[in-house]
């Protein structure tokens, strides 16, 4: 596994407020990564360190190899997509679309301009007179025809209408598959990315609380129901991340082996069971650590 970014030990502290705690993991080449986690948990700072926006206050940060902190070799490579992108007052789209070319070397300005039609955007009105989902879809084609080899998302959707959204995953990841790149996408919309996302990175409170590919975490956890103490039969010895009781009835959250035997063990303990989507388990993770902070070590 080539990595692009690897952090040790990353910690970043406001005055009085820590965002990112002590963070070690490495985002490999050619992947998409999904970076989670609920308002305030230090995604955007985690972000701005990994695109040099920002001096960590302790630990490693290497992108491609190297401090990315003034470094033109490192940020040559890297685009970074955020919601307040500020832009010169003259700009419009299409200057926009004109000048990334001098910081990109991968832009694609054919691709670009056909983006732009797609999203229905107007290349002479002034940036400061476009809408907000307007905005935003310009941010989205810098970020898809700047095709570089670690591009960042924060939040790239705001103001975006689904049609919209809809036509972003799919460019996304029509493009990725004919130009494989690190892509890391910072979203609260996990149901709707899930399926474009092969790694998930999880932060709450600005520690990492999950880094495990998207496939292998959808496969091991389970939803299952029934009676309390079949329930507790088949949680024993597992990590219990949710659970409610109605009645006598249990439902729990359940993070199994992922071999492919759960279903089938709860079938035989008279349990239902069903397969538990990535945004309830993202919930249901973060939910856990929060009611029991030593819970924060792996599943
Ligand atoms: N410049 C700053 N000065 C002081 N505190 C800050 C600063 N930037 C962020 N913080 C704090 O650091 C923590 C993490 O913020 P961050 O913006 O990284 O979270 P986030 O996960 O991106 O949140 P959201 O999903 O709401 O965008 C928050 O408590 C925030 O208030």
């Amino acid at each position: 596994m080539s990595v692009v970014v690897e952090t040790k030990g990353l910690r970043k502290a406001y005055k009085d407020t820590v965002a990112v705690d002590n963070v070690s993991l490495k985002i490999a080449e050619n992947k998409i990564y999904g970076l989670l986690g609920r308002n305030g948990a230090g995604k955007t700072t985690l972000m701005h360190l990994m695109t040099a926006q920002q001096l960590p206050t302790s630990g490693e940060l290497k992108v491609f190899g190297e401090n990315p902190y003034e470094n033109e070799r490192v940020l040559k490579r890297t685009c970074f997509i955020k919601e307040s992108q500020k832009y010169p007052d003259t700009f419009r789209v299409k200057d926009v679309l004109e000048t990334a070319a001098d910081f990109f070397p991968g832009w694609d300005r054919e691709y670009a301009y056909s983006l732009a039609d797609e999203f229905r955007l107007p290349l002479r009105r002034g940036m400061k007179k476009l809408s907000r989902g307007m905005l935003a879809s310009v941010g989205i084609i810098v970020g898809i025809a700047s095709r570089a080899p670690l591009t960042i998302f924060d939040e790239p959707y705001l103001g975006l209408d689904a049609v919209a959204r809809s036509l972003f995953y799919d460019r996304l990841m029509e493009d990725y598959t004919e130009h494989p790149r690190t892509i890391v996408l910072s979203t609260h919309l996990i149901d709707e990315i899930s399926k474009l996302l092969e790694h998930v990175i999880l932060i709450e409170g600005g520690k990492l609380l999950l880094d495990e590919d998207a496939d292998a975490l959808r496969g091991r956890a389970i939803r299952v129901s029934g009676p309390a103490f079949k329930v507790n039969e088949f949680a024993e010895g597992r990590k219990t991340v949710h659970r409610q009781t109605l009645g006598g009835l249990v439902s729990a959250v359940v993070i199994g082996d992922g071999d492919g035997g759960d279903r089938e063990r709860a079938q035989r303990l008279g349990l239902s069971s069903e397969t538990v989507t990535l945004q309830q388990l993202v919930v249901h993770m973060t939910n856990a650590s929060n009611a029991n902070p030593e819970r924060k070590a792996e599943i």
